[in-house]
Order: C-alpha cells, then structure tokens, then sequence
C-alpha cells in the first residue's frame, strides 16, 4: 500500500469546506459512496437515471418513479429553435466543452430560472437536452446536418450515443454508459462542484451554476484529463514504446494525465470498473494495441511512482472503442456530473450562508500612492 497521502497544504486540501449529505470519498466500502450506497453495487445493479434520481430526489426511485422520471426525461430532449441557431455559428474547430458552455448558458436565457422552485424542472431539462446540444453542434458542424434529437432512446446513454452517430447503438455500448455515467456522476467537493456550490451561495440561477462548473471541469488537472490520456495512449503502437516513453516522461518530470488524485492514497474505485468494460470493449472491437498499451502505463506508474489510474485513464480507450470522438469525451462527463452538480446546489441552497474564505496576505506593506511623474 502507498503511504498515507499528505492532506495539507495549497489547493485547500484536507480542509472541511462545508457539509454533504450527498457522497463520500476515500472513506468506507470501496472508497466511494453515492448517499451511502457503494459505486460498485450502483455501477452493476442499476441504471444512470436511478442515480440521478438518487442524487436529485434523495432515494432510488420505485417502479413506477423511475418509469415517469424517464417518461419525463425522454420529453425534454428538444431543442429551442433560438439555441439551435447559437449553435450553428459556432465553428467545426471549437472545443466542444466550450460548446456545452454556451449552450448551457444560452438555455439560460431562453429557459431562466425565475425561482428556486422551478429547481428541479431547470435540472432536469439539463439533463435531457446536454447531449441534445453537444451532437447537435457536432454533426452541424462537422457534417452539415441538421438532426433530430427527439430520439426514441430509452436512457440518457442510449441518447447520447444514438444522437452521435444517428442511429440505434449496440446495446453492450448501452450498458457501458450507463456504468460510465453511474461513476462519473457525483464526486463530493471536487473543484468544478465547488465552483457551483459558490455560484449557488450567492443565490445565482442554476444554469450560472452549471456554466461555471463546466468551465471547471474542462481543465487537464480535472474532467479534461480523460481526452488528454486519450492523445498520450494512442501515440504508442506497442506496450514496450509506451513504456519508454513513459519512463522519458517520468524523467522530465511531466503529468501523466489520468493518474493520481486529490483525496485516494492508493486506487480510485471506479478505475476497476471502467477498466473491465474497456477490456470487454477491446475484445469487442479485437484490438491488441490500445488495451495493451494501456494496461502497461497502469502497470510502469505504479511500479515507478506509485500512482494509479482515476477515473478518467480507462475511459480514454472505452469511450475510443465506442467509437466516440476524443473531444466529445469530456462534454459526455458534463452529460453525467449535471446530476452531482445540481444535487449539490439545491444542498447548498436549503441551507445556504455565502462562500467566502480568507487569504494570507503575501503583498507589500500599506504605502503612499505616487504622483505619476513620480514612478518607474
Ligand atoms: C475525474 C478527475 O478529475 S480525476 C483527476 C484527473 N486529473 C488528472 O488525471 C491529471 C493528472 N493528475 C494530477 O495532475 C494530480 O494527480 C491531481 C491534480 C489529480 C491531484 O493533484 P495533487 O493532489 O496536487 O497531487 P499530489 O499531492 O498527490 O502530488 C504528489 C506528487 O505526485 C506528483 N504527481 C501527482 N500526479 C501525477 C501525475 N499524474 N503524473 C506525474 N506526477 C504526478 C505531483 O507532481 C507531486 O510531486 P511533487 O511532490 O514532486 O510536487
Ligand atoms: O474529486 C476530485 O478531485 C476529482 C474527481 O475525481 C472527480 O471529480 O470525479
């Protein structure tokens, strides 16, 4: 086992920042828990939606709960003419988190908040219409086609993948995004739900809340790790050249993306579980590069610095072997975290009081102003 990880320091680490009903990380069970419930139960028994649901409703639904919630959902996957027409201006070569930025912040605009009472109907219109949004632009923009985004599709998953590529997806490929978007979708006060907890406490609308999230979740350091894995791992055509090039990596002292995190000492719990589907996909697709090449930097990380993978390595070739384009990977993570991200913003608002910390001044001592013939 690794040795203990230091939690102080900058970054706010090991710091209580506030209180949470909703996950815990690094704790109990396999190290990480949706209000109490293990991700590897969820990840096997249940479907994308019922975490949702657990994360927004605060219980797993019933029968009849979850069949008018997806009822619901599958409604609201339409798109308003006026967002559609935001996202045709909006170039081929964009990064596509960038897209789901404005396209967020546009439904804001046509769809406002008006209360916090209309909370739950806002979020749940996200949570259809985000991968809506994201395949709209992409196939617009990259193909010059208009499609339909009222899909028949039975989950958000289904819809995604439906909506990419413009037809009904394999139903292995179904499943994985349902346990994709289950791992992906809640991670206690990560930076980019952190963001929209401040948002929150200052009483803004939602979709402020989420906008700003997703900024924070583009960045290398955060969600955008899973794409920049994706542009390490398919440089290498053999385990022994990843390898090498990992070891010259290592040497020069650069971030291997996908590896380490913030509060796990020694594994992230959902690596396991998104490395079973990405080899299952493997075999599916027959290759014998990317999985291999993969399981090496796993293996050469470990044994060189004693850094794992997170969440976000294996996603790189899962999502690869689905076919998914490398810069729709982290948009779909927005597709899952909405729900994590919400949920903590209706905990911050029943019980709110504004987040402002303090900083340790490190400037000059208080001096007189010069005239301005006077300075440098
Ligand atoms: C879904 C998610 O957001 S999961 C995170 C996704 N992000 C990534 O995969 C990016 C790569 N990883 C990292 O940059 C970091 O591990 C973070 C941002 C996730 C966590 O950062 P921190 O908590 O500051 O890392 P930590 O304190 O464990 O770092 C300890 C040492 O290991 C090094 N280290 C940590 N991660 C890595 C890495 N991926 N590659 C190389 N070295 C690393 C640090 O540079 C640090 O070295 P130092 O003591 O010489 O300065
Ligand atoms: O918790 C973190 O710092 C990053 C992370 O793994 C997540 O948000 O899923």
């Amino acid at each position: 086992m690794a040795e203990a990880k230091q939690l102080s320091g900058a970054g706010l680490r090991g710091q209580s920042a506030g209180e949470t009903a909703l996950c815990t990380v690094g704790q109990s069970g396999s190290g990480l828990t949706y209000r109490g419930y293990d991700i590897k139960a969820l990840a096997d028994q249940v479907e994308f939606e019922e975490v949702a649901y657990l994360l927004l409703y605060g219980k797993l639904p019933n029968v009849q709960e979850l069949q008018d919630y997806k009822a619901r959902l599958k409604s609201m996957r339409g798109l308003p003419a006026a967002l559609k027409t935001v996202l045709e201006q909006i170039p081929a070569n964009a990064h596509p988190m960038d897209v789901m930025r404005t396209g967020c912040s546009m439904l804001g605009n046509l769809e406002t908040e008006a209360d916090f009472g209309q909370q739950h109907q806002h979020i749940d219109r996200m949570l259809a219409v985000f991968p809506s949004i994201i395949n709209y632009w992409y196939n617009f923009a990259h193909y010059g086609k208009r499609i339909e985004t009222e899909t028949d599709a039975d989950s958000i998953g289904e819809h995604f993948l439906w909506t990419l590529h413009g037809k009904q997806p394999d139903p292995l490929h179904v499943k994985v995004m349902h346990a994709s978007l289950i791992l992906y979708a809640e991670h206690e006060f990560n930076a980019s739900t952190f963001t929209a907890r401040v948002c929150a406490s200052t009483l803004s609308d939602i979709h402020s809340c989420i906008t700003g999230a997703i900024g924070s979740l583009r960045g290398p350091l955060h969600g955008g790790a899973n794409e920049a894995a994706m542009a390490m791992i398919s440089q290498w055509q053999t385990p022994d050249e990843a390898e090498d090039a990992i070891m010259g990596m290592l040497a020069r002292k650069d971030k291997i993306m996908g590896f380490g995190h913030a509060i796990y000492r020694d594994s992230d719990p959902r690596n396991a579980i998104i490395k079973a589907w990405s080899k299952q996909l493997s075999e599916q697709v027959g290759d014998t590069v990317l999985f291999p090449v993969s399981e090496r930097v796993e293996a050469v990380m470990w044994r060189e610095k004693k850094l794992f993978c997170n969440a976000d390595f294996f996603h790189a070739s899962a999502y690869h072997f689905m076919g998914i384009p490398t810069e729709l990977f982290t948009p779909i993570f927005v597709c899952s975290r909405v729900s994590g991200w919400a949920a903590h913003v209706i905990e911050q608002r029943a019980n709110n009081r504004i987040i402002r910390p303090s900083a340790d001044y490190t400037g000059p001592d208080e001096r007189p102003v010069p005239g301005l013939e006077d300075r440098d």
